[in-house]
C-alpha cells in the first residue's frame, strides 16, 4: 500500500524535489499557502491530513533575512518545527527535518561527524537548531538530516544562480575563504528516501565528497559550462561583508552513513556535472 507523505514548503527548492522523488508514494505537498506552520493551527491542521510520514525542509533559509528578522526566524524555523513534531507525535509517525551545516560553529579544521555538539553562530544556524532540539523532544521517531550548499538543475539554488549570472556575463563576488561541503539535491533526496524505509532513526550528515569554497564551486561551474572564469571573482575576510557571519570551516562527514555501509554519496564534481547535463537540456 501506498504511504501517505506530507511534505512541508512543497513549492521551495528543496520540497520540488521531494515531491518528485516520492511521486511513487501519495504525496500530500503543503505551501505556506495552505498552511502557516507559524500558527498553532498548523499542529490540527496537519494531524486531520493523516500523514504517514512528514518530510519538513519549510524554513527561512536565508542566514541573512534571519539576521535581520530574528523573530521571524524564530517562529518559522523553531516553534514551526516544534508545531510539525508535535503532529507527529500526536499521530506516532516519523518526522524528517532538514537542518544545516550551519549548527556548527566552524571553528574545527577537520570534517564535523553526528557526534561533534553544536555551537552555531548566526541566527538561522540557531533557529535551526532549536528545530532540531524540538523534534528530538516531541517525536521520538525523527531523522534529523544535515545538509550543505544544496544544488540542482532547477529551481532557485546556488548551480542555477551562478550559471544564469555567467550566462548572462553579469560579474560574481564569492567567498574564497569559507570552507564547506557541498550536495546535489538529487543525491540527497534519493538518500533521505532510502533512510525513510528504515527504523533507523536518529542525525545524520548528507552532503557529497569533496570540500568547495562558494568561488571554488563557481570556478566549477565555470570550467564545465565552458564559460570563462574571469566573471569569478573571490573575497577574503577584509571584503565578503553580510549581515549573517559564516562559519569558517564546516565540512561535513557522512559518519552515520558511513557506519551502516549506506554512504555511496558521490564526490561533488561527478553530481556536478550530472546535474548541469540535465540543466542544459
Ligand atoms: N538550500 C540549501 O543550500 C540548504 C538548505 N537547507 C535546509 O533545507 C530546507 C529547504 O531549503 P530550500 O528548499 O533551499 O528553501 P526554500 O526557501 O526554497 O523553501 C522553503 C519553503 O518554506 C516555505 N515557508 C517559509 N515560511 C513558511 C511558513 N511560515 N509556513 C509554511 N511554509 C513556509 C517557503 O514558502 P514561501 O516562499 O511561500 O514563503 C518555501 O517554499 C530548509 O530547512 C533549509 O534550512 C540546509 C542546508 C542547505
Ligand atoms: C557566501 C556568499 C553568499 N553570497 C550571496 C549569494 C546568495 O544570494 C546568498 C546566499 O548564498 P550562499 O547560499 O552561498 O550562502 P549561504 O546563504 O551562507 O548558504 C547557506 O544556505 C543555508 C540554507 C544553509 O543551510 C547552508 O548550508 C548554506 O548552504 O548570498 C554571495 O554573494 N557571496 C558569498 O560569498
Amino acid at each position: 500500500m501506498k504511504k501517505r507523505i506530507l511534505i512541508t514548503g512543497a513549492k521551495g527548492f528543496l520540497g520540488q524535489y521531494f515531491v518528485k522523488e516520492f511521486e511513487d508514494e501519495e504525496v500530500i505537498p503543503i505551501t505556506h499557502q495552505d498552511i502557516n506552520l507559524e500558527d498553532k493551527n498548523a499542529i490540527e491542521k496537519i494531524t486531520s491530513l493523516k500523514p504517514d510520514l512528514v518530510i519538513h525542509p519549510a524554513a527561512i533559509r536565508s542566514p541573512d533575512i534571519c539576521e535581520e528578522d530574528p523573530e521571524k526566524a524564530w517562529k518559522v524555523n523553531a516553534v514551526g518545527t516544534k508545531h510539525v513534531a508535535i503532529a507527529c507525535s500526536l499521530l506516532d509517525i516519523p518526522l524528517i527535518y532538514i537542518s544545516t551545516d550551519y549548527v556548527f560553529s566552524g571553528g574545527k579544521d577537520t570534517p564535523y561527524t553526528e557526534f561533534y555538539p553544536p555551537n552555531p553562530i548566526n541566527l538561522y544556524g540557531k533557529t535551526k537548531l532549536y528545530g532540531e532540539i524540538f523534534t528530538k523532544e516531541f517525536c521520538k521517531k525523527h531523522f534529523i538530516i544535515r545538509t550543505s550548499y544544496v544544488f540542482g538543475e532547477y529551481g532557485n539554488n546556488a548551480l542555477t544562480q551562478i550559471y544564469n549570472s555567467l550566462k548572462e556575463g553579469k560579474e560574481i563576488k564569492l567567498s574564497n575563504y569559507h570552507f564547506a561541503s557541498c550536495t546535489y539535491a538529487k543525491d540527497l533526496v534519493r538518500k533521505v528516501k532510502e533512510l525513510s524505509f528504515t527504523n533507523l532513526y536518529g542525525t545524520y550528515h548528507i552532503v557529497n565528497k569533496g570540500i568547495i569554497t562558494r568561488y571554488d564551486f563557481a570556478c566549477k561551474v565555470a570550467e564545465i559550462a565552458g564559460f570563462s572564469k574571469e566573471k569569478v571573482i573571490p573575497l577574503n575576510s577584509e571584503t565578503f561583508k553580510a549581515p549573517a557571519k559564516r562559519p569558517l570551516y564546516s565540512v561535513l562527514r557522512n559518519y552515520m552513513l558511513e557506519i551502516y555501509n549506506m554512504d555511496d554519496l558521490p564526490y561533488y564534481e561527478e553530481s556536478l556535472r550530472k546535474a548541469m547535463r540535465l540543466f542544459k537540456k
